[in-house]
């Protein structure tokens, strides 16, 4: 068997994510019987000073030898790094990948990709024009209870048709303005931050049934506003596929939670699958199918078999899906990942620009300006 290929990593930022990240890259592969990739940790680099990033390299456990850089500029400059993975907040991701890619470098960036789809197409083209990957970090597609789901779904056609999806993120946060989730200048508020989760729900379970392929869905959507700083604290969109005539709703909140059974609800004809709290980090699903043979009359309450529940072990925090495919992807000389690829990163984007106008919510000039803006 070849040895396996092994990605070596830049960590751009220091943050709460960022550890979690590394945390991933440290545990071994064959934890989650991967034996093909394996991960390097070469250098971490803080916006603020060396002696952030040299902390952080001690707390994770990082090898000794790992540089730790007082800029995100002396990184995309080390010839030893093959990847940058960016975890600063929404406001910086689009300034920081670039710089990444102007130096040749691949990279996998946290979620959303961008502030709005202009600046995600700037980034694609630029990646594509260097020949270099470029990934929006949504981990949720690489967990293997969101393809063994799809399978189901999409392939076995478990349900039959699919008729409805509701997909919820919702968590309290205590107000504070300074916060990047309430801070306008970082790019906050629910949609960007928490909805994309069931957008991507939505994207994965009605935009790429293959009953839906090459239909575009009409949507609509509502936003409430928090007067602390005027981003949006609830926000919820519509989606409907003429073609199939499936429904898909998305809801979202930083005021309330959805520590609930049922985060995602996928209603067909044959049943339903729910499935229970984290949408951003599901463990488990159920499937709850129809039982004709107790249906006694037309009108009768439909019967159900006893629910089937299938539980997904995860090793470790669980980024180490999407880390393995970018690995994967360098390996293999492509610029792009299968599991979410830039066309699915610009079509979340316009989707949330489109949100955003309807509700005559904009971020700064700053932050939604493209370089060619300037
Ligand atoms: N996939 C997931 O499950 C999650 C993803 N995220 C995403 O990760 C990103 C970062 O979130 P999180 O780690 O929670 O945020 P934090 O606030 O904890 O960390 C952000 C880091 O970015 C760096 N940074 C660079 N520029 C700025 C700036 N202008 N203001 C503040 N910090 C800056 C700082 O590191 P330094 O000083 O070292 O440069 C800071 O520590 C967001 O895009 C978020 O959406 C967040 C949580 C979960
Ligand atoms: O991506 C995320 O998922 C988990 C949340 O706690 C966090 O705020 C968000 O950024």
């Amino acid at each position: 068997m070849a040895a396996p290929y092994t990605a070596k990593w830049g960590i751009m930022a220091t943050g709460g994510i960022a550890e979690k990240f590394v945390g991933d890259l440290l545990l071994d592969p064959a934890g989650r019987d991967v034996n093909d990739v394996r991960h390097d940790v070469v250098a971490v680099a803080s916006s603020t000073n060396a002696d952030r990033a040299s902390a952080f390299i001690k707390k994770l456990g990082c090898k000794a030898d790992t540089k730790a850089y007082g800029s995100y500029e002396e990184l995309v400059k080390d010839a030893n790094v093959d990847i940058i993975y960016v975890a600063s907040p929404h406001s910086e991701h689009y300034a920081n990948t670039l710089l990444a890619l102007e130096h040749g470098k691949a990279v996998c960036c946290e979620k959303p990709f961008t502030i709005n789809a202009a600046q995600t197409k700037h980034l694609a083209k630029v990646a594509r024009e260097k020949n270099v990957f470029l990934m929006e970090a949504v981990w949720i597609r690489f967990f293997p209870l969101v393809i063994a789901l799809k399978k189901l779904l999409h392939q076995d056609r478990i349900l039959g048709k699919i008729h409805r999806v509701h997909a919820d993120f919702a968590m309290h946060f205590d107000e504070d303005p300074k916060h990047r989730l309430f801070n306008p200048d970082l790019g906050g508020g629910a949609l960007l931050d928490l909805g994309i989760y069931p957008l991507t729900w939505i994207m994965v379970l009605l935009f790429e049934d293959p009953d839906n392929q090459g239909t575009v869905p009409t949507f609509t959507s509502q936003m409430l506003k928090t007067p602390l700083t005027g981003v949006d604290a609830h926000t919820t969109a519509a989606f409907a596929f003429e073609k199939t005539r499936a429904m898909g709703v998305m809801t979202t909140s930083l005021e309330v939670e959805s520590h609930t059974d049922r985060v995602v609800l996928i209603q067909g004809e044959k049943g339903t699958i729910t499935v229970p709290w984290a949408p951003f980090r599901p463990t488990s699903f159920s499937i709850h199918l129809k039982d004709k043979s107790k249906q006694s009359a037309p009108l009768a309450q439909e019967e159900y078999h006893a629910p089937d529940r299938r539980e997904f072990k995860i090793p470790g925090h669980g980024m180490f899906w999407e880390a393995d495919a970018c690995a994967r992807a360098l390996r293999d000389g492509k610029i792009e990942a299968e599991r979410c690829t830039l066309q699915d990163s610009t079509i979340t984007m316009t989707i949330m620009d489109k949100i955003r106008a309807e509700n005559d919510f904009k971020y700064s000039d700053r932050l939604e300006s493209t370089r060619s803006d300037a």
